[in-house]
């Protein structure tokens, strides 16, 4: 199926990273989009990826052939709605939202079944904006489809083929199965993150050790704290009794572990960590999905002006594109390392071996 011109109502992390992307692969796509901010419509007409520069009503998407829906998930409800007697015959409506019940209810009440097919991607970040997009976000990430009891088969198909050709893997739920089970590994562990950040802010002293001397560990379970307060209150108020469920089952499970380390149950206590750790360290050696395979390694940095400007050069010059690049010290890389993370296996192997014959020393974890 050919999506000749396809709109997005809403264009930050999400909406912009699958506009991107699709810049990217069909560059002769006409896309159009509109957002909370006219800055944001203006940054992607600079960068030539969306034809329009002004904020569009939702009438001017009428001869789209698909529209991605991309605001929290509350608002792609209220849009959903205005598109129903905007959009032209065989228009696709998708979205991205977290959340896929309340849409799906609304698609039903509407009689919209037959346009509609829920999407979510999974993959992302604590970060927000267009800014932040990127057209490799979706690269090797599961992409979870959510058709109604009306999506023709062959409709469904010719999605799927299209979103899979953007480089994610897609994969079909039912929409009640998707939101347990993102409620599970993804709302509740932001509800965690949240609440063990506001639990160290409301004990740490006027000096601030807590934060002061924040570790790693604390650092990774965290980050996601930085998350869209908006986009969680309404991922909060979607999925409430899912959510709900999982707060209950995650406080009992406190509980549990409480009762082991008051009774000093020594035995049952490893037993808690090595099961944690058993089935943490299976997530990690999978290819892909939620948490997603990182291509990056480590280089010393050699003590002298202009050296990540150096590296950087050597990888650039053989056209290997770098995703993140950064500096770290700690106790573990005493002098300064430099931290390189790049797209896909064959450029880490290539960049590797190329840093090697230029008698870098080269870590990989
Ligand atoms: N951030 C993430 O990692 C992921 C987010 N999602 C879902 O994607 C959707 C978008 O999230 P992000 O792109 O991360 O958020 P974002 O904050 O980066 O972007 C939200 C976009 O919606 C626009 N918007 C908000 N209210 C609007 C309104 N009333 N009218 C028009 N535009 C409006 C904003 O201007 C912005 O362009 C949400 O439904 C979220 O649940 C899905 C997967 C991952
Ligand atoms: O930052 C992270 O690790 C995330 O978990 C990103 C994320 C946020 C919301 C989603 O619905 C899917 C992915």
């Amino acid at each position: 199926m050919e999506f000749s011109k396809i709109g997005f109502i809403g264009l930050g992390l999400i909406g912009g990273s699958i506009a991107k992307t699709i810049k990217r692969i069909y560059p002769d796509t006409e896309m159009i989009a509109t957002a909370g901010h006219r800055s944001t419509v203006a940054e992607a007409y600079a960068d030539h990826t969306i034809k329009n520069d002004e904020l569009l009503p939702v009438s001017d998407f009428s001869d789209c052939d698909l529209i991605f829906l991309c605001c929290p998930v509350k608002q792609n409800l209220i849009y959903l709605k205005q598109l129903k007697s905007v959009i032209k015959k065989g228009c696709i409506i998708t979205d991205v939202g977290s959340v896929k019940g309340d849409i799906h209810r609304a698609v039903c009440e509407l009689d919209m079944e037959d346009v509609f097919i829920g999407g979510h991607p999974m993959t992302g970040s604590e970060k927000t904006g267009y800014a932040n997009a990127t057209s490799y976000l979706l690269e090797n990430a599961y992409y979870i489809l959510t058709p109604t009891a009306k999506t023709a088969p062959d409709t469904l198909h010719a999605f799927q083929q299209y979103i899979a050709s953007l480089g994610a893997q897609t994969l079909i739920l039912g929409y009640e199965e998707h939101d347990y089970a993102t409620a599970s590994i993804s709302h509740l562990p932001h509800v965690i993150a949240a609440t063990l950040v506001n639990l160290i802010s409301s004990i740490d002293n006027d000096d601030e050790t807590m934060k002061t001397i924040a570790a790693g560990g604390f650092r990774d379970i965290t980050r996601i704290a930085s998350s869209s307060p908006v986009m969680w209150q309404h991922i909060c108020l979607s999925n409430r009794d899912q959510i709900l469920k999982l707060i209950d089952r995650y406080t009992d499970a406190l509980g549990d572990i409480r009762a082991l380390v008051e009774n000093k149950d020594t035995e049952k206590i490893f037993d808690f960590f090595s099961a944690a750790k058993d089935y943490r360290d299976s997530i990690t050696i999978a290819k892909s999905g939620p948490i997603k395979k990182v291509y990056e390694f480590y280089c010393d940095l050699i003590d002298e002006a202009g050296g990540i400007a150096t590296i950087a050069t050597i990888l650039a010059s053989n056209n290997l594109s770098i995703k993140n690049i950064g500096i770290l010290h700690n106790r573990e890389f005493e002098n300064g390392v430099l931290h390189i993370e790049m797209y896909e296996q064959d450029a880490l192997n290539t960049a590797i071996d190329l840093l090697k014959k230029y008698h870098y020393t080269v870590y990989e974890r």
